[in-house]
């Protein structure tokens, strides 16, 4: 497998710009998840990767090889690069192992070509857990196992890049959290370069080695997960990743002095004076309870709980702060607290502060 080298690129609809300026690099063997909201460009990106759309301005290359550049695009089935559509999209008069050998050459030639043609179906249906399926019609597969051709397919001319655009959309929760971690342990095995397409935050959190976060057409983010979720580099990309807590509350010396006390907190993206109005956020599991009585001298602030929202392993805690406000906290489920109990809350690392401009 190969790097995949996005720079610059912009694309256009007539008139409208779909993808600006995007810079993206992925390292050889590396799942990158391509996060964001419907309309921001995700599935745009994509198709001038693959050679569908060309570039108004910027370039495209895998490894040494130049695939796009403005005037100059190299056709799709000549890049190296696997698509793996949102829905498995199989051709319906082709078996299984017709459907994964479709784009491996071979077919009408030598025994020998032939025979490596089969062999090589038959390991990636092994590959995907369907090895037993290869004769069957796709009109009698189920979803996922569609979907599991539908990898075998795209991975059977051994590409240098993968694309997914969605791949697990349409399908139901537990098969989809079930398949994608399949998939993903699949592709690292294989030491796939791949660009997963997704507007779930879960799903890209999981499986990529990196998240690049878009927005309105452009990269708000481009990180690990851990960067993007604990360090967003904007407001947008903190709200937009995951739950958070705001509150307004003032700079001074490094502490945001707001509902929950004088929380420690790094400035994000801007230098605050003291005394200027910020917003603070936090994550609901950076606040902690501290029903200690010796928590009481402690920075914090007293609260009330007044809804708990159970989710098996953890449980989110509504709590109204004696100084009028409403914080919500993340809590393992182990022994929780019920609705009317008053604690006081503290944040156990420091928080973050944007702009309130
Ligand atoms: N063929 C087209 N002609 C004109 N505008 C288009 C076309 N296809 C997409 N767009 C516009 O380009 C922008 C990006 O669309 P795109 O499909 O890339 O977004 P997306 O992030 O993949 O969305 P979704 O998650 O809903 O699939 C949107 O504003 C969309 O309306």
């Amino acid at each position: 497998m190969s790097t995949l080298a996005v720079e610059n690129a912009s694309v256009d609809y007539g008139s409208t710009t779909a993808v600006t300026d995007v810079s993206l690099a992925v390292n050889s063997g590396e799942l990158v998840a391509v996060l964001g909201p419907s309309g921001c460009g995700k599935t745009t990106l994509l198709l001038a990767i693959a050679g569908l759309l060309p570039l108004a301005t910027g370039s495209i290359r895998v490894g040494d090889r130049q695939l796009s550049t403005p005037g100059a695009t190299v056709p799709p089935e000549k890049r190296g690069i696997g698509w793996v559509p949102q829905e498995a999209s199989l051709f319906p008069h082709l078996s299984v192992a017709e459907n994964i050998g479709f784009a491996v050459p071979g077919g009408r030639a030598s025994r020998a070509a032939r025979q490596a043609r089969d062999a090589r179906i038959a390991e990636l249906a092994e590959l995907v857990g369907l090895g037993g399926f290869l004769g069957r019609a796709p009109n009698q597969l189920s979803g996922g196992q569609a979907q599991r051709v539908a990898l075998a397919r795209a991975l059977a001319p051994r590409p240098d890049v993968l694309l997914l655009d969605e791949p697990f959309a349409a399908l139901d929760t537990q098969l989809r959290v079930g398949l994608r971690r399949e998939v993903a342990e699949l592709l690292r095995e294989q030491g796939t370069t791949a660009l997963l397409v997704t507007h779930d935050q879960e799903e890209a959190l999981t499986l990529a080695d990196r998240v690049a976060v878009m927005r309105d057409g452009e990269l708000a983010q481009f990180g690990t997960p851990e960067e993007v979720y604990q360090q967003p580099a904007s407001d947008w990309v903190a709200r937009f990743v995951g739950d958070v807590v705001e509150l307004d509350g003032e700079w001074r010396h490094g502490r945001v002095t707001c509902a929950l006390g004088a929380v420690e907190a790094a400035a994000v993206g801007f230098t605050p004076r003291d005394g200027e109005r910020v917003r603070l956020m936090l994550r609901p599991e950076w606040i902690i309870p501290r029903p200690d009585m010796l928590a009481r001298a402690a920075a914090g602030a007293d609260a009330r709980v007044t809804g708990i929202s159970y989710a098996g392993h953890d449980a989110m805690l509504t709590c109204d702060l004696v100084t009028g406000s409403r914080v919500r906290m993340r809590l393992p489920a182990v022994e929780l607290p019920h609705v009317g109990d008053e604690l006081r809350l503290a944040v156990q690392r420091p928080g973050l502060a944007y702009s309130a401009a």
